[in-house]
């Protein structure tokens, strides 16, 4: 059997780790030929060891120089043009983008541009660069495969299902952390509190997404993206029990719907498989039984203002989604070191869409100054705030 050669971005991380078994578990399909990682060089030591592979790309350089002692035969290179180098190496069949945040674009780009097949976690790159990477992929025959569980769920419920024929998308939404808070109840909460999703165990940066909404609106984004529907078509509705990953409506009526345990090596694994179901070898329990009942409601986009926001953004197009995602990053960073409350995420990111002004026909290259822009001036106004609470 031929195996498929995997490339893995962010190998160290939730989804990563989680990728990590999947290939594991399934020796005689997968091979991980490449990796890359952030800080976490004793994961990565471990990584190395456990799978041999050719290439690895450290995010610092003093971790390539210790990891090129201790590894001489396997190729280690450095920063965000080692990520482009791994996206560019001959031998493999998928790139696995779990990164966080559009630090994972470059590699995209130049992998989907090459041809090669995507499995796409890091929903910030199609936020950021979505027009530009579905028309390459378009163009080149790569498949865009995704893995975050809302896509996956409307992806394999898609399939033989004629475009023509889907009506809406209907993206679950857990509430996050702080789902049954007032908005007033918001004004104190502490990162602790933040990073308790109520039923997802994943990185910090997405957890805190959950909690503000931004994960949900960045979801809306990508869906708009990866299934060309428009954003007046996609719902979103509140399900605290996260079993129904996502629906769609056909234009009769009827609504398929895919279910499942909120465990992401089922994504993962489909989007390394597609288009086969392998055998989950480690399938975590999920009995409707014992579940009972599941429950829907409307969204309040009064309470979830960051919702109703990346509606916005989204349908302005051009650079305003990548200028939310970018000033998300920043406060996102700055609430998780203790620069900022929980609140002022919201306000820093409502007034870098609003202070975003542009053209129509924005090309790539402007879309990214405008991302770089927002990270400035974000990182300003956190120093801003402060200097003011200081006084
Ligand atoms: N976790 C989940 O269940 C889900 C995640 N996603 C999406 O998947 C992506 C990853 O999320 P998650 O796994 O939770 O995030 P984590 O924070 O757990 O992991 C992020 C990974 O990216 C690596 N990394 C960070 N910066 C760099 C860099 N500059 N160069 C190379 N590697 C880097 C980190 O390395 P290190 O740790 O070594 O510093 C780590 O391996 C996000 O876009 C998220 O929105 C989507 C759906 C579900
Ligand atoms: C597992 C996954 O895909 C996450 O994006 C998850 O959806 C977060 O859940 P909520 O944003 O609905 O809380
Ligand atoms: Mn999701």
């Amino acid at each position: 059997m031929i195996k498929k050669k995997i490339i893995l971005l962010g190998a160290t991380g939730s989804v990563g780790v989680q990728a990590l078994d999947v290939i594991a578990a399934h020796p005689e399909q997968f091979e991980l030929v490449g990796f890359a990682f952030g800080k976490n060089i004793e994961k990565a030591r471990e990584i190395i060891q456990a799978f041999s592979p050719k290439v690895v790309v450290a995010a610092q350089e003093s971790s390539q120089i210790a990891l090129a002692e201790s590894f001489p035969d396997v190729e280690i290179h450095v920063g965000n043009e080692g990520l482009i180098t791994l996206a560019k190496i001959e031998d493999y069949d998928i790139l696995l983008n779990a990164i966080v945040g559009s630090v994972g674009l470059p590699p995209t780009i130049e992998a989907v541009q090459l041809g090669r097949d995507i499995a796409l976690a890091n929903k910030e790159t199609l936020v950021v660069a979505g027009y530009t990477i579905m028309a390459e992929a378009a163009r080149t025959g790569s498949k865009i495969l995704p893995v975050d569980s809302e896509h996956a769920a409307i992806f394999q419920v898609l399939q033989g299902v004629q475009k023509s024929d889907v009506r809406s998308l209907t993206i679950t939404a857990s509430g996050g952390s702080f789902r049954d808070k007032t908005r007033e109840e918001l004004l104190d909460v502490t990162l602790d509190d933040a990073l308790a999703h109520p039923n997802w165990t994943m990185g910090a940066k997405i957890t805190l997404d959950s909690a503000t909404m931004v994960n949900k609106g960045l979801e809306v984004i990508e869906a708009h993206h990866l299934f060309g529907v428009p954003y007046d078509d996609i719902h979103v509705v509140l399900h605290r029990e996260s079993v129904v990953h996502s629906m769609v409506t056909l234009q009769d009526g009827a609504v398929l719907a895919q279910l499942g345990a909120t465990d992401m090596r089922e994504p993962i694994q489909y989007a390394l498989s597609y288009p086969k179901h392998l055998t989950m070898h480690h399938e975590t329990p999920f009995d409707l039984t014992e579940i009972g009942a599941l429950h829907f409601e409307k969204m309040d986009l009064v309470r979830f203002p960051m919702l109703d926001l990346a509606y916005r953004v989204g349908k302005l197009g051009g650079g305003y989604p990548a200028v939310y995602n970018a000033a998300n990053e920043v406060a996102n960073q700055a609430f998780q070191d203790g620069k900022i409350t929980f609140l002022e995420i919201e306000q820093l990111i409502t007034r870098a869409v609003f202070e975003h002004m542009e053209f129509d026909g924005q090309t790539l290259n402007q879309i990214l100054a405008s991302d770089k822009r927002t990270r400035q001036k974000v990182s300003q106004w956190v120093e801003d705030l402060i200097q003011e609470k200081g006084k």
